[in-house]
């Protein structure tokens, strides 16, 4: 089957995106990161545009890239100018890149109505543009604007400004569903048509506007496209670009192409989450094949079949991507989530355990508790209900005091009494908030006895109110997402006090740790 050559544009159009802004160094880590995952062309800006793209041209030519080829992006000459002397394509061939991406009109109305200029001189602008380019020993890629909506209004005239690109010398001609309206099957339909108009190779480049970008990329590749453009995880202006991400597995995993070079598929999660970390954006839970949720099972039906057989309730397996199943314990839980979750403990064969730690589940839930971000405090109710549970140190006391001094900065401090190996510690300690102050006297108290949890990092705490009904004397639920230098690990409080709600998801994820730890011989 013919290779699919997968270009991405993060780099560029991603950036489009509200709320995304790259620095120099985090293209640089993007690149590296892209070129790892086998993916053919990373378009990295636009030179011409601001100082730090013109920078990234200079800076990527120091990375050791092992396949992707870097693309400069820019648009066609201005009108009634020549090529060479056009700032635009000067600062394109000045990025010294291998290809170039050349964006050009190609719509009737927006020749003239946003160029300002005649249809003549448009088809001029994109040929003189592209034999620029390749007579300075480029290899040239067209970006036909707008071609769908072109097409639409005068299909006459959008032929002629792909004709005009291929004949300049344009290896690849790639209609562009700008507005992303367009439905799958007219973008094959049109895809057809631009085929049969060049004779050189004919790519794809959607936007996400009715939702449809993956479907209308898989349509293009079906009517013959052999490239095709988008974003990782779709990030790009308004509603986004195609998502990369999802146009590469079905394109590998469902229509057996080829993309991306040989047993990078698995790299897809890791890479899309990367993006995610240096776009500063949170993940998407629900994102198909990369997302936390997309091989998770929660009702009890589904996860008993998927105990027999995953493939009962799974489309592909997800190593296949890089991902991983999780079954989730909730109150729509039956017997085998709880056996599932269980295995290390091998208490399968006792009934009456697991529907008492499912009663529990379910009971707490009802209380506001959630386990599904809970793994930790779960293993511990596990723990407690089989009698494998022992207290590492006693509870006495703790306190919390805040003080609003004059110069308007609050000052927090906690005190905890605790009970270790017959000893009681009683400890002091300031923090920026109370959760801050009781973490940090926990630890004081307890880490002469228990050095490990020194290494101990708090990396997530998130509050919600589970009856908002109530107002201010709403119970409320505190998560907090702990890590060491191997694992993370999710614990969860419920009160009408946030503070105590705060320290019991805070001494439950102590007490993991020293299980944890225990267990691994640590
Ligand atoms: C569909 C896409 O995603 S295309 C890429 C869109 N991305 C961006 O626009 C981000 C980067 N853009 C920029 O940094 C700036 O817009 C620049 C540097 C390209 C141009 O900046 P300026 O010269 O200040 O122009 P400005 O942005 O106000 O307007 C765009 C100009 O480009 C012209 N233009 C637009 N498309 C094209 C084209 N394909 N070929 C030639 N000229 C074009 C417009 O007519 C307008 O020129 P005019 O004011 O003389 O009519
Ligand atoms: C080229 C481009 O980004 C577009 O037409 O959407």
């Amino acid at each position: 089957m013919t290779r699919v050559a997968i270009y991405d544009t993060t780099l560029r159009d991603g950036s489009q995106g509200e709320g995304v802004n790259f620095s120099l160094q985090d293209k640089l880590l993007l690149t590296r990161k892209l070129d790892e995952l086998g993916v053919d062309y990373i378009e990295g800006g636009y030179p011409l545009s601001n100082p730090k793209d013109f920078e990234y041209f200079q800076a990527v030519r120091d990375l050791p890239l092992r396949h992707a080829k870097v693309v400069a992006f820019g648009m066609t000459r201005r009108k009634n100018a020549p090529a060479e002397t056009d700032t635009c394509l000067k600062a394109l061939l000045d990025a010294h890149t291998p290809v170039v991406t050349i964006v050009g009109k190609t719509w009737d109305f927006h020749v003239t109505n946003v160029l300002g200029t005649t249809l003549d001189e448009n088809v001029r602008m994109i040929a003189d543009s592209v034999a620029f380019c390749r007579s300075q020993g480029r290899e040239v890629f067209y970006d036909a604007e707008h071609f769908f909506d072109g097409y639409q209004a005068n299909p006459e005239y959008a032929l002629r400004t792909l004709r005009a690109a291929a004949d300049a010398g344009a290896s690849v001609v790639i209609p562009c569903d700008t507005n992303g309206g367009t439905m799958p099957e007219r973008v094959a339909e049109v895809i057809a048509a631009a085929r049969a108009a060049v004779p050189c190779a004919v790519g794809i480049h959607c936007h996400n506007d009715c939702d449809l970008a993956v479907a209308n990329t898989l349509a293009a590749v079906r009517a013959g496209a052999t490239q095709v453009q988008g974003t990782m995880n779709g990030i790009g202006e308004r509603c986004g670009n195609v998502d990369l991400v999802s146009v590469i597995a079905n394109l590998a995993v469902k229509y057996g192409r080829d993309v991306l070079v040989p047993g990078s598929l698995a790299r897809l999660t890791e890479a899309s989450r990367y993006v995610y970390e240096i776009a500063n954006m949170n993940f998407r839970s629900g994102q198909p094949f990369v997302g936390a949720s997309a091989f998770a099972h929660k009702g009890g039906m589904h996860t008993h079949a998927v105990a027999k057989d995953p493939t009962t309730y799974e489309h592909i397996t997800p190593e296949l991507v890089g991902n991983e199943r999780r079954i989730l314990v909730s109150e729509l839980s039956g017997q085998s989530t709880i056996l599932s979750k269980t295995t290390k403990y091998q208490l399968g064969s006792d009934k009456a355990l697991m529907g008492k730690i499912l009663t529990a589940v379910q009971d707490l839930e009802h209380a506001g508790y959630e386990f599904e971000a809970a793994e930790a405090s779960f293993d511990l109710l596990v723990k407690k209900a089989a009698g494998l549970y022992r207290p590492w140190f006693e509870r006495l006391a703790y306190r919390v005091n805040i003080e609003a001094r004059a110069d308007g900065v609050p000052v927090t401090e906690a005190t905890v009494k605790l009970r270790i190996g017959g000893e009681t510690q009683f400890e002091v300690s300031e923090g920026d908030g109370p959760v801050n102050a009781l973490d940090a006297a926990l630890r004081k108290a307890l880490v002469p006895a228990y050095p490990n949890l020194a290494g101990v990092q708090l990396v997530d705490y998130k509050v919600r109110v589970v009856n908002p009904k109530e107002g201010t004397a709403a119970r409320v639920r505190v998560v907090i997402e702990s890590r060491d230098g191997t694992d993370v690990w999710g614990t969860v409080g419920v009160s009408e006090n946030v503070v105590e709600a705060s320290w019991l998801a805070l001494v439950d994820s102590i007490e993991y740790k020293l299980f944890k730890d225990a267990e691994q011989g640590k």
